[in-house]
């Protein structure tokens, strides 16, 4: 079945598009979780029990997995996000000359979707292109500041380079698996891509921490409900928050019991809260 068919289910069960976004730096992770043989799949396998309710998909960001228990980590990750039926788009932002993305395209035996850098052009996205089963989000206009020096360049013809990339991802879909990825830092670009190609879904990261407009990745981000808003911090550490508050709160009240695991209720409101709001404007 095809990622979008199969995001569309998932979407419709949960009733949320929400992406979580597990990217557990291991400066982050609760103390009590450092003695796991793998601390980053303990807080994970937390998170994941605490949030899969309300998670239309995960997404595991490669850079915090890039050593060998790391990779050890992601692969029970994503065995375990399968397991509760939510499908994982592996933020890798990969591309490279033909023979080496075909390497990369192997990443996509083990999650269902990946990132793509479009720099390097079609060739080097083909192998991920030509599976027609997995879902491949080409970056197109990013949520950091510095996304402008290259991606809002004026072409000769008057259009943007972003959106050349998002004419150039539109021509890629033979397959139907092509999304962008379009920052929620960035209101006015999604709702002018959302024009330009009315059937490419978006992943549209950088509400929460990022502080980007959630209202517009949600009208803008979605192609016939389908699309993905993603919060990473703002849901996996919501639990910083709550723990700074009752260190102040406990100065005047009785101490609470706290067996250390009070983090991942806190994604898992965390994690409802933004579904919630995400979903006052879905149609
Ligand atoms: O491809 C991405 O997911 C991505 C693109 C982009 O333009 N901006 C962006 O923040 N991201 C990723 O989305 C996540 C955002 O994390 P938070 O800012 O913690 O919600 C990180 O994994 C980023 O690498």
């Amino acid at each position: 079945m095809n990622f979008f068919d199969r995001l569309h289910d998932r979407i419709r069960t949960v009733d949320s598009v929400v992406s979580v976004g597990l990217d557990p730096d291991q400066s982050r992770i609760p103390d009590h979780l450092a003695e796991h043989d793998l601390p980053r799949w303990a807080f994970n396998r937390r998170i994941i029990d605490a949030t899969h309710e309300h998670a239309a998909a995960y997404k595991p960001n490669a850079a915090f997995y890039e050593d060998p228990d790391g990779w050890r980590a992601l692969e029970e990750t994503i065995a375990y996000a399968h397991g509760k039926d939510v499908p994982v788009l592996l933020d890798a932002k990969r591309a490279d000359i033909g023979n080496t993305t075909r390497q990369y395209a192997q990443l996509l035996e083990t999650a269902d979707a990946i990132t793509v850098n479009p720099y390097m052009g079609r060739d080097s996205l083909q192998p991920f292109l030509s599976n027609e089963e997995a879902g491949v989000f080409v970056l197109c206009r990013t949520s950091n500041p510095g996304g402008a020096d290259v991606q809002d360049l004026e072409l000769e013809t008057g259009e943007a380079v972003y959106e050349r990339v998002a004419a150039l991802a539109d021509l890629w879909n033979e397959n139907d698996n092509v999304g962008l990825v379009v920052g929620a830092t960035k209101p006015e670009e999604l709702e002018d891509l959302r024009e330009q190609v009315p059937d490419l879904p978006f992943l549209v990261p950088g509400v929460g921490a990022q502080g980007g407009d959630a209202e517009a990745a949600v009208e803008y981000g979605l192609a016939d409900g389908v699309g993905l808003v993603n919060s990473s911090r703002g849901i996996i550490f919501a639990g910083e928050d709550s723990e700074a508050q009752s260190a102040s709160d406990s100065r005047a009240a009785e101490p609470r019991d706290d067996d250390g695991e009070e983090f991942a209720k806190a994604s898992g409101q965390a994690a409802k809260r933004l579904k919630k709001r995400l979903n006052q404007y879905r149609d």
